[in-house]
């Protein structure tokens, strides 16, 4: 007897993903066969009452062959040119596609400021709110023609563990060029499928190799999406996809993590950002942080890397060198130097009361270690 995956079965909501590689041709176009069959999987989810949120990828590497390149470009002006001729293709595309059953899709483009700045958050969620309550199938992707490369999500499975957040969705399904999980590049002999995922403990062993041609990020991002998505993660390719959405033991399945649900903003800042650059710490802040979850406080702080203005994310880094947690930093980085090992209270006497503050507040810190 097949055991269904009741949690995917009963869901009620769905975030999908599909990856460039299940959408596109090695020629640069749109695979129109490929998505009309993925379409026709998604209208008889959605006409069997459940709300599907699509996370799209391919709008890069649908624009290569209508900009006659080869292969992925690798300067940022050509990526966003060529995402701007993909995505308006892709979008036409599931236009037509969900139109033969009647239904109307909405694209929504992201930012990362829009998972992590709460008033855009807010105002996202609303959107997608509003598409879902009349009917619309929304269509997300990055943005990529305006993303740069300091801000961007950069690959599509984590943006689809945010959505699954930002939309309180049941269930996430990633699908890929590749069946299922495996011990290690599936193209090597001896490579393992893996059935299930519990725990980080099934995965000690497993290689997360990079990605394919046209994908981004690989196993790594995916098994990544599925650690912080906090609802069960199927991944799986796209011809699988029927069976995967009907709960059928195909793919790997991750179940969520016992790990309480994390805000998007933390979310976002543990998993969507890059540190700009490294504020080094002394035992007892590491502590401070790590254990008691306090403020970073200036007395603690013994060094400064790289450049970074206020506001910026940074890596806080322990007397062994681990990164420890990454925050939104209050200083310049070239402040920190002068207040460093210094009480607060010294600070505020000498320097005026606006030095009170945290080098960065406990709000707006995320503990990795
Ligand atoms: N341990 C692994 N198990 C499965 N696939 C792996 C593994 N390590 C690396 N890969 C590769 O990851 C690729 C999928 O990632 P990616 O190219 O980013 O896909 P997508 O475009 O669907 O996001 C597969 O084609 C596979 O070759
Ligand atoms: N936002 C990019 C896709 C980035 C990405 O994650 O790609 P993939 O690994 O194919 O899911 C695009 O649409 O080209």
């Amino acid at each position: 007897m097949v055991t269904i995956r009741k949690a995917i079965g009963d869901a009620r909501r769905i975030v999908v993903k599909a990856g460039s590689s299940s959408l596109t041709t090695p020629q640069g176009t749109i695979d129109a066969d490929r998505i009309d069959a993925l379409v026709d999987v998604l209208a008889a989810r959605r006409a069997a009452g459940t709300e599907i949120v699509f996370v799209s990828s391919g709008a890069i590497a649908a624009g290569l062959g209508p900009l006659g390149l080869a292969r992925r470009p690798r300067d940022l002006a050509t990526q966003q040119a060529a995402a701007s001729v993909g995505q308006g293709l892709l979008v036409a595309r599931y236009t037509a596609s969900f139109a033969r059953y009647g239904l109307t899709v909405g694209q929504v483009l992201l930012t990362p400021d829009d998972m992590m700045r709460r008033s855009h958050h807010r105002n996202a969620q609303r959107a997608v709110g509003q598409l879902l309550a009349l009917g619309i199938v929304p269509v997300v992707n990055e943005n990529d023609t305006v993303a740069t490369d300091e801000i961007r999500f950069g690959d599509n499975d984590r943006l689809a563990a945010l959505v699954a957040h930002l939309t309180r969705a049941d269930a996430l399904v990633l699908l890929s060029d590749v069946d299922a999980l495996y011990t290690g590049d599936p193209s090597r002999p001896g490579a393992r499928r893996i059935d299930e995922v519990r725990s980080a403990a099934d995965l000690a062993e497993v290689e997360l190799g990079g990605s394919g041609r046209v994908g981004t990020g690989g196993m790594v991002t995916k098994v990544e999406a599925a650690r912080i998505a906090g609802v069960p993660v199927v991944l799986t390719d796209a011809a699988r996809a029927s069976a995967a959405l009907a709960g059928e033991p195909v793919g790997t399945y991750f179940h969520p993590g016992d790990a309480p649900r994390m805000s998007s903003r933390n979310l976002w800042l543990a998993h969507a950002t890059t540190g700009q650059g490294r504020v080094l710490l002394d035992a007892g802040a590491v502590e401070a942080i790590v254990q008691r979850r306090k403020s970073l406080l200036p007395a603690g702080v013994t060094g400064v890397q790289g450049e970074f203005a206020a506001g910026d994310p940074v890596d806080l880094v322990g007397a062994d060198g681990r990164v420890v947690a990454r925050g939104l930093v209050n200083y310049d980085a070239t402040e920190i130097p002068e207040l460093m090992g210094r009480s607060t209270r010294w600070l505020a006497r000498e320097l005026g009361p606006e030095y009170e503050r945290e080098v960065i507040h406990r709000d707006h810190l995320v503990v990795l270690a």
